[in-house]
């Protein structure tokens, strides 16, 4: 071969390969770069969602190695009380604080587990009139946590009694089980915290054409709590299709309420002959005083499970305040038909016939007469004022109110009732409250918020000293 031949070929070679080494390179960096992608894309979404496992999180899995791992205590024959105690259901139910409301995607992974472990099985797999309609959600319907009762169901419109509530009947996805076995077969493929869920959940039946069975709903309807005054009934199926019937109001339901039946009504207590061992299923807990419950607001009042001392934060978790103040979106403004329910309840709570209308001198503008204020030096006072007020006003209350003293160094509860209540802390206040009336400190432009100095107002925070716990502390941090 020539010179210049061979020249021209190493040329082109060296060529090709430098291109050859680039492209690898290139791959190598794209490798490094996607599969690091991909690791975070994976992890999102195993954690996203609630504390339920997500389905694509899981798949391939039929339950967490950790419950798998405890799983493996539970022998032959085991009680649902076994799985309870091995599984810690106590703690992750009750002692955690609240669960979170299930997400639609939690339920389709029960269902998923449901039909994975019964197979498609006729009987097992459909309710008998087709009730496994394919609609997710809630209509009319939506869940919330329920003080005292876990998370519980709400009415977002207004039903009559008498009226249908759509998604206590069409929208249910139920699952049943022929022999307690099943049942163990269902609970072990689920993962920890959901099995635990799960044994709250479910109730045994003597209907649909057999002796006995566990029944499941495999959605929201799982969260209707019970009352021995139900508004609500939910008659599960039967044989001769009582579907139609089921989710009727008993009474006039208006949005807000709780959608509460009663659960004795259909329970059958076949547990135990179901080869389960003594258990309560749905029932489970709602005895007075019972561990699992001791909020049980059933038949308790509200006085009788705070007692006569209860701090400001008893109130506050009973009441679900946070969710009231917090969480659910802005609040409404106050209307003057709002504050004339605040000054008739407090003068009633204190047996006035007149509220104070005495306006100090005061130097500045004056641009508002905030109307009465209550004072509160009886804290028992200031206790049933609260309780006497509807739940929602109640909240409000608790994060308006303040601790002051008075001339001789009393100490009260103060309360504005008006809207001089709405005013926000700064520390460049432009204006100043002397007893009802608010002045000007500063200039103030049109269309500029008016904000006060909290500190000025509540020089000590006196609620501890009153009795009420460290409240100022608690609610600014929740
Ligand atoms: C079918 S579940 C209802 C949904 C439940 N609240 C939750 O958060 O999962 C049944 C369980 O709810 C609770 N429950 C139902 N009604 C209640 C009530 N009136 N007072 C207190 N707890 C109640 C009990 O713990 C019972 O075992």
């Amino acid at each position: 071969m020539k010179c210049t031949t061979l020249l021209q070929r190493f040329e082109s070679v060296s060529l090709r390969c430098l291109a050859i080494g680039c492209a690898l390179l290139l791959c190598v960096i794209q490798f490094f770069y996607l599969s690091e992608h991909l690791n975070k894309c994976t992890q999102k979404s195993v954690t996203s969602g609630s504390h339920f496992p997500s389905l694509a999180g899981d798949r391939g899995r039929s339950r967490t190695s950790e419950s798998s791992a405890i799983a493996g205590n539970l022998k032959g024959q085991w009680h649902v009380q076994d799985l309870w105690e091995s599984y810690d259901c106590q703690k992750i139910l009750f002692d955690s604080g609240d669960l979170p409301i299930p997400l639609p995607s939690d339920w389709a992974y029960l269902r998923a587990a449901y039909y994975g472990v019964m197979g498609s099985s006729i009987g097992n797999e459909v309710m008998p009139n087709g009730h496994l309609a394919n609609i997710e959600g809630l209509t009319g319907l939506t869940a919330l946590q329920s003080p005292g009762r876990g998370r519980g169901l709400f009415a977002t419109v207004a039903y009559k009694k008498g009226d249908r509530i759509k998604s206590l009947s069409d929208e249910i996805y139920s699952g049943y089980f022929n022999t307690g076995q099943q049942y163990r077969d269902y609970l072990l493929a689920l993962p920890r915290n959901l099995a635990c869920e799960v044994t709250r959940w479910s109730y045994t039946l003597e209907e649909l054409g057999e002796p006995k069975y566990i029944m499941l709903d495999l959605g929201f309807q799982s969260l209707t709590n019970n009352s021995p005054s139900p508004n609500a009934e939910h008659i599960p199926p039967n044989a001769e299709g009582a579907w139609a019937e089921s989710g009727v109001a008993l009474k006039d339901i208006s949005p807000g309420d709780e959608i509460l039946v009663d659960y004795t009504k259909y329970e059958a207590h076949a547990w135990s002959s179901m080869g389960l061992g003594k258990w309560k299923g749905q029932t489970m807990g709602l005895e007075r005083g019972s561990p699992q419950n001791s909020n049980y607001s059933e038949d308790l009042s509200e006085e009788e499970i705070l007692g006569d001392e209860w701090l400001m934060n008893d109130l506050w978790e009973l009441r679900g305040c946070r969710n009231v103040i917090y969480e659910s979106g802005d609040l409404p403004i106050p209307s003057l038909s709002d504050w004339m329910f605040l000054r008739g309840a407090y003068a009633a709570n204190s047996g006035l016939s007149e509220l104070n209308e005495n306006f100090p001198d005061a130097e500045g503008t004056v641009i508002q007469y905030g109307g009465p204020y209550a004072q509160f030096y009886n804290p028992s006072r200031y206790r049933s004022f609260l309780l006497n007020l509807p739940s929602s006003l109640s909240c409000s209350v608790m994060i308006w109110a303040y601790t002051q003293r008075d001339e001789e160094g009393e100490v009260y509860v103060g309360l504005d009732m008006g809207s001089t209540t709405l005013l926000n802390n700064s520390d460049r206040a432009n204006v100043r409250e002397i007893k009802d009336i608010t002045v000007t400190i500063r200039d103030i432009k049109e269309g500029g918020e008016l904000v006060v100095s909290y500190r000025e107002s509540e020089k000590e925070r006196l609620w501890e000293s009153i009795g009420f716990g460290n409240w100022e502390q608690i609610f600014k941090t929740k």
